[in-house]
C-alpha cells in the first residue's frame, strides 16, 4: 500500500496531540508539523510543536489546506508531507475537521481520518485549564463557531472518520491498537 497519513481531528482538549503522541512512542509514526500565526503557549518550541508565523511568513508558504481556527490562522503543506513520507510510510497530523475534510477529499484512502471525541463537554474546559492554557485564551476558544463545530463529526466524515472515545487514555490507546493492526501496522 501506498503512503499513508493519519490525520487526528476532534474538537479542542479531546486529546489529539496526546494521540499523535502516542502514535510516535508505540508505532513509530512522525507527526507532520503544521503553521500557525498563534502565539506559542508556555512551553511550546518552534519547529517542534508548530512553525510560528507572522501573517506576512504564513501568506508566503505554499499549503495544501489552511484555515482560521478561532482567529487565527494555520495550514500544512505537502512539502512537509513528502519530506515525512520520504522517512517513513506512515505519518499522523493533527487538524481541525474542516482540515480533516480536505484531507479526505483530496487525499482519498490515503488518509486515514480518527476522530477523537469525549462523553461529557465540561471535561474538555477542564483539560485545556489543567494543560495551563491562558484563561482569556480557554475563554475566547471555548465561545468559537470553530469549537462548538468540531464537537461533532461532520457529515462529510461520517461512514469514513474512526471515532475513537478518549474518556480514558488507557481505553482509548486500546481502540489505536485496533486501528494500526487494521492498517497492519505493529507496535515496535
Ligand atoms: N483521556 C485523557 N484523560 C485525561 N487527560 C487527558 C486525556 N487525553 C489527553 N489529556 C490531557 O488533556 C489535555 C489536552 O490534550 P491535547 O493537548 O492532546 O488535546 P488537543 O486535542 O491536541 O487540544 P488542542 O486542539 O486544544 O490543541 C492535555 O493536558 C492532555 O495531557
Ligand atoms: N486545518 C488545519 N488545522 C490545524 C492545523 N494545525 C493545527 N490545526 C488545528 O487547529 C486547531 C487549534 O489548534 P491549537 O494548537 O491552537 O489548539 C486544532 O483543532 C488543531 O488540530 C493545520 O495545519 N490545518
Amino acid at each position: 500500500m501506498h503512503n499513508r497519513i493519519i490525520v487526528i481531528t476532534g474538537a479542542t482538549g479531546t486529546g489529539k496531540t496526546t494521540v499523535s503522541e502516542y502514535l510516535r512512542e508505540a508505532y513509530q509514526v512522525p507527526r507532520v508539523i503544521t503553521h500557525t500565526t498563534r502565539v506559542p503557549r508556555v512551553g511550546e518550541v518552534d519547529g517542534v510543536d508548530y512553525y510560528f508565523e507572522t501573517d506576512d511568513t504564513f501568506a508566503k508558504r505554499h499549503f495544501l489546506e489552511s484555515v482560521i481556527y478561532d482567529g487565527h490562522q494555520y495550514g500544512s503543506s505537502y512539502e512537509a508531507l513528502e519530506r515525512g513520507w520520504a522517512n517513513s510510510p506512515f505519518l499522523s497530523i493533527v487538524l481541525d475537521t474542516q482540515g480533516a475534510i480536505t484531507y479526505a477529499e483530496k487525499l482519498g484512502d490515503q488518509a486515514v481520518i480518527i476522530f477523537l471525541t469525549v462523553s461529557q463537554g465540561q471535561t474538555l474546559q477542564q483539560r485545556i485549564t489543567e494543560r495551563g492554557d491562558d484563561p482569556n485564551a480557554i475563554d475566547h476558544r471555548l465561545e468559537s463557531d470553530e469549537y462548538r463545530r468540531d464537537l461533532e463529526l461532520p457529515a462529510e466524515l461520517q461512514g469514513k472518520a474512526k471515532v475513537v472515545l478518549n474518556d480514558h487514555l488507557a481505553e482509548a490507546k486500546k481502540a489505536l491498537d485496533g486501528i494500526m493492526a487494521s492498517l497492519q501496522v505493529n507496535a515496535e
